[in-house]
């Protein structure tokens, strides 16, 4: 593209690179100040700010960005750039002092003009087009001849892709993605066969494929973009919990899909796809059923890994009048008499290779973890201290929970170390886990808390590193909401007749006179009323419409605040972001309460957010380097500026519990304000005093088993805001949403032929040794 048509193209910036304000090696996006040369947009100012992932940015050069001018609240208007160009001068001197920049390691001023003077002012086109151009130049190093070259082939074939993408409104970062993986080729690779960036290139998507196929004249009805479309369809149903789709649903739903946006494709067609891209291992076709092989591989893994450890027998240490008597003692110990289901849960547990213990909130859950730890230590003779181990490999009991919350409260309920899964199986971001069959875990017991939170990836991850002689109780809840990733692992299992299970139905914590628990669980039974709703020592209703919510909110806390209250304690949740009574505006209103800007007070920006020093933050994605996962609390402790640290870079650390983690400007966006978090993201968290704002306008999201898991979240107080029909609206209505899985088919076809000696699912025990005691 020469200058005249870059002018042509709609708004633009020209700009001589004054400095880099920032800059991240890994990502390449870069802040740096220009100074105007010329522009068609309206700004007076002779400098600018400007934003966006570059390839490399030089100081001195001159840039062509195309991009939108927006107002930064607080440093002002800056340029985000959307696409750019370096801009090659177009007349000798211009050129003569572009070659002879630091762009061109080694090549000077004599150098640069005796290339101008032998190929013109079009002297780049000519080199890019055919390097052997300058061959024929007279004193020209051979050196010196590579430098240009190569210089001028990375930077504007990273600018190529750039430009070329942009027309299709694809940005600088998947630019910078799709240029480290094909280099110069991936323009013409683009234009050839945009369909297989869908498979090869993470998050590229169909409708960007289709729309660079035709404007480059691929047929639509060509294989590749069948299977393309059959590949985002099945990423799509995946966003929603599925594992698979029904083969006629697939075929189906591509036809639409390709029939809406290019030409109509028969049935046969898409099915060929269907089975080539099965030949090629693409998507796994099985008894009917499209997987995407990730998900094929995981769900028949764990139905394997369950198969081999629940049929390997585990040998009886202990009569049954051993075992009461051991019971006995703890009830002893522990001041408490176990109920029917309890007791049955303990000694199932213990003579069983895998068990499920589930049961809502206040049943005892926690009580019979301690109950079953402590008993098996008594049969095994060994012993529940760690310190008591010379090798920490030793220690018998292995305690392991979805998220670091879960795990922390596990710890402390138990007295014994829980880790999260992740830590557990040692996961290293993108090798995976250190712990497989291979180098398994090593142990006696395993307890894994807040199943229900466990996708199908991570179970398979987790069930693959147990060893065939670990025995393993499995706990949850299963009217929580199920896992955000794909899959419906607990209620899979409990379906299996197989599995040995104890559901926990009485309540005890309701003996304690708690409201909250009363709550769930004529939620659990569907038998909440208004009569419900009244206000209790642990429960309040303060009825307000959506405009009041946040205000409502605010003045709670304030008063919580006035009293004493520690604000930490109290947890706002919500079911959505983006809504006048959602978590983005919740969260503003409360740091303007909580934590204000005060003089000298620390704070950084990060697009419309403002943290400060002693905010409340939430992470939301994993980060195992640093031993944070998403959905981990934390607190805003120190802010760094660039030039108080050896990096140069300016920090914002955030102390989780015991562990602080250092966040660089580019690591912003995987935290947030947690005065107000989503209900998805407080699945396996507990807090003192829970705020839940339930208004019509959230009707899209109200749901039985999303308000169930909001309300179990509050320990000691609830405080629901909002319309009394609303929430009660919610809790009537199921999540309809069924997820494809076949784990419980896979699961009966592998177990059927288990015919166990000693395992019994609790139906069984209709007589326990318990109706003697
Ligand atoms: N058999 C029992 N006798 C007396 N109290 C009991 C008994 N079982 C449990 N409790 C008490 O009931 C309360 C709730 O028990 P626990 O915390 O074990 O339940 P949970 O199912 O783990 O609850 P949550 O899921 O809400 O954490 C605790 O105070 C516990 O001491």
């Amino acid at each position: 593209m020469d200058n005249s048509q870059l002018e042509q193209n709609n708004e633009f910036v020209r700009g001589e690179l004054l400095y880099t304000i920032f800059t991240n090696d890994v990502e390449h996006f870069s802040i740096a100040k220009v100074k105007i040369i010329e522009t068609n947009i309206n700004y007076d100012e002779k400098e600018m700010i400007v934003k966006g992932y570059f390839s490399q940015l030089q100081e001195g050069t001159v840039y062509h960005f195309t991009g939108q001018l927006e107002r930064h609240p607080k440093y002002g208007q800056q340029y985000n750039v959307s696409s750019y160009q370096t801009f090659i001068p177009d007349t000798k001197e211009g050129l003569i002092a572009y070659l002879s920049s630091d762009l061109f390691y080694g090549i000077g001023k004599k150098t640069a003009k005796r290339v101008v003077d032998h190929l013109g002012e079009l002297a780049v086109s000519k080199i890019l087009n055919d390097p052997s151009v300058l061959d024929s130049i007279s004193g020209l190093k051979k050196e010196n001849a590579t430098t240009i070259v190569k210089t001028l082939q990375e930077n504007q074939g990273f600018e190529q892709v750039v430009v070329y993408l942009s027309n299709y409104h694809i940005g600088l970062k998947m630019a910078q993605k799709i240029y480290a993986a094909y280099k110069d080729e991936a323009i013409s690779k683009l234009q050839e066969d945009p369909y297989q960036f869908v498979f090869e290139i993470e998050g590229f998507g169909f409708r960007t494929a289709d729309d660079i196929a035709r404007k480059n004249g691929i047929s639509l009805s060509s294989p590749n973009r069948i299977g393309a479309g059959c590949i985002y369809i099945l990423q799509k149903s995946v966003q929603d919990g599925h594992v698979f789709l029904p083969f006629e649903q697939c075929i189906q739903e591509i036809g639409d899909l390709l029939t809406a946006s290019g030409e109509a494709l028969t049935d046969i067609q898409i099915q060929n796809t269907i089975e080539e891209l099965n030949t090629e291992k693409k998507i796994i076709l099985y008894k009917g059923n499209v997987y995407l092989p990730s998900l094929y591989y995981a769900e028949d893994g764990l139905a394997s890994s369950i198969n081999r450890l629940i049929t390997d027998q585990i040998e009886e240490k202990t009569t049954l009048a051993d075992l009461m008597k051991i019971i006995g003692k703890i009830e002893e110990e522990e001041v408490l008499s176990y109920g029917k289901e309890q007791f049955s849960a303990i000694e199932q547990a213990l003579k069983s290779k895998l068990m499920i213990l589930t049961g809502g909130p206040g049943t005892g859950k926690t009580t019979v973890i301690k109950g079953i730890i402590k008993a098996y230590a008594e049969v095994h003779k060994v012993s529940i201290n760690p310190i008591d181990y010379e090798q920490k490999n030793d220690f018998p009991f292995v305690l392991t929970a979805p998220t670091g919350r879960a795990a922390k409260r596990l710890t402390e309920s138990t007295g014994i170390p829980a880790m999260t899964i992740h830590r557990l199986l040692g996961w290293n971001g993108a090798d995976g886990f250190d712990k497989d069959e291979q180098e398994p875990l090593t142990g006696k017991f395993l307890i894994i808390d807040e199943f229900s939170m466990v996708d199908i990836w991570l179970a398979n991850s987790l069930f693959k590193a147990i060893p065939t002689d670990m025995q393993v109780l499995i706990v949850g809840d299963e009217d929580q909401l199920p896992s955000v990733g794909p899959g419906q692992v607990l209620s899979d299992l409990l379906e299996n007749h197989t599995i040995p299970k104890v559901s926990l139905h009485e309540v005890y914590r309701q003996k304690e006179g708690s409201k909250i628990i009363q709550l769930a669980h004529s939620i659990k039974n569907n038998s909440c009323s208004t009569d419900l709703l009244v206000n209790d020592k642990d429960f309040s209703f303060i009825n307000c419409k959506e405009h009041q919510v946040v205000e409502v909110i605010t003045q709670i806390f304030q008063k919580a605040v006035n009293k004493g209250l520690d604000p930490k304690d109290i947890q706002v949740l919500a079911p959505m972001y983006r809504s006048q009574a959602g978590i983005t505006n919740i969260n503003k209103s409360l740091q303007e309460l909580i934590n204000p800007q005060t003089k000298g007070k620390r704070e950084v920006q990060a697009n419309d957010v403002v943290y400060r020093i002693g905010d409340k933050v939430i992470q939301l994605v994993n980060q195992p380097e640093d031993q944070v996962f998403n959905g981990d609390i934390g607190e805003v402790v120190a802010i760094f500026r660039e030039n108080e640290n050896t990096e140069n870079v300016e920090q914002l650390v955030v102390s989780f519990d015991e562990k602080e983690v250092v966040y660089e400007r580019k690591d912003y966006t995987n935290l947030m304000h947690a005065y107000c978090i989503s209900i998805h993201k407080s699945q396996g968290s507990e807090f003192p005093i829970v705020i839940l704002p339930v208004v019509s306008s959230y009707h899209r999201m109200l749901r039985k088993n999303l308000l169930y898991t909001a309300i179990t979240r509050g320990k000691k107080s609830l405080i629901i805001c909002g319309e009394k029909q609303a929430f009660l609206r919610g809790i009537e209505t199921l999540d309809t949403n069924k997820r494809n899985t076949t784990l419980k088919g896979l699961l009966e076809e592998r177990l059927n032929d288990f015919n166990p000696t000693n395992e019994n699912t609790q139906e069984e025990y209709e007589i326990s040794p318990y109706d003697f005691m």
